[in-house]
């Protein structure tokens, strides 16, 4: 079977979604993520942290990647990674980015557009030595991004690293960054079997958030 009779087989949004009633969203997106999170949760959204960072590189090209949700509080919404990645040096050089939750089991998905700003060393101290042992194994021993030569590399390092935190479980990694995406827009979307999807985007506007429901 082709791909393409692969994919016009798929059904899609075929399972009880969940309601959503823009006019009872809170003034604030943050009150309506947080919500909806907990919604995730507890519909046993499948990673519901999962979330692509869209970023974009010296060229103007996109980039984007799966990363875990680390933290979500007045700081907005929060990501742990290698600051010599290649994200954290699309970051540095341009600090916009945009966020992707696609809660499938809900039909569900957040869109987050904003500014990145990294916080200060002891955020991320205190994210890495949270982290279990063998993440921060893994995080010490690699040079996340940079061209892997050899695999065995790769082992070397992580038998070095495994050695340095047993010799001193306090250490922590120099790279390692927790980084805060500020939104300037947050567009919460219910999909609908029928294509009625539900589109609301908050939107900065000063101090305030301005409410816009989008056409489908
Ligand atoms: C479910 C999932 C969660 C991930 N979480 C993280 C994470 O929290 N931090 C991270 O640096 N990479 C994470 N990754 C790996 C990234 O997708 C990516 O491969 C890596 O960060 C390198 O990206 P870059 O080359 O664009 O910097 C995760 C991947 C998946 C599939």
């Amino acid at each position: 079977m082709s791909i393409r009779d692969l994919l016009r087989g798929l059904p899609v949004f075929a399972r009880p979604l969940p309601a959503f009633d823009p006019a009872g969203a809170p003034d604030d997106p943050h009150d309506l993520f947080a919500a909806w999170f907990a919604e995730a949760v507890g519909a046993g959204v499948v990673e519901p942290h999962a979330m692509t960072l869209s970023t974009v590189d010296a060229d103007g090209l996109p980039d984007t990647r799966v990363l875990l949700l680390k933290e979500f509080d007045g700081r907005g919404w929060q990501f742990a990674t290698d600051a010599t990645s290649a994200k954290g040096r699309q970051v540095a050089a341009n600090p916009a980015a945009a966020l992707g939750f696609y809660w499938r089991e809900q039909g569900r998905q957040v869109r987050v557009r904003g500014s990145v700003t990294a916080l200060d060393r002891a955020a991320a101290d205190g994210d890495f030595l949270a982290r279990p042992v063998g993440a921060r194994v893994a995080s010490l021993a690699s040079t996340q991004s940079a061209v892997l030569d050899d695999p065995a590399d790769l082992e070397r390092a992580l038998a070095a690293a495994g050695q340095t935190v047993e010799n001193d479980p306090g250490t922590v990694c120099a790279e390692h960054t927790v980084y805060a995406v500020t939104a300037v827009s947050v567009e919460f979307w219910q999909g609908d079997k029928e294509r009625r999807h539900i589109r609301l985007r908050y939107r900065r506007d000063g101090d305030a958030w301005v409410r816009e429901r989008l056409w489908p």
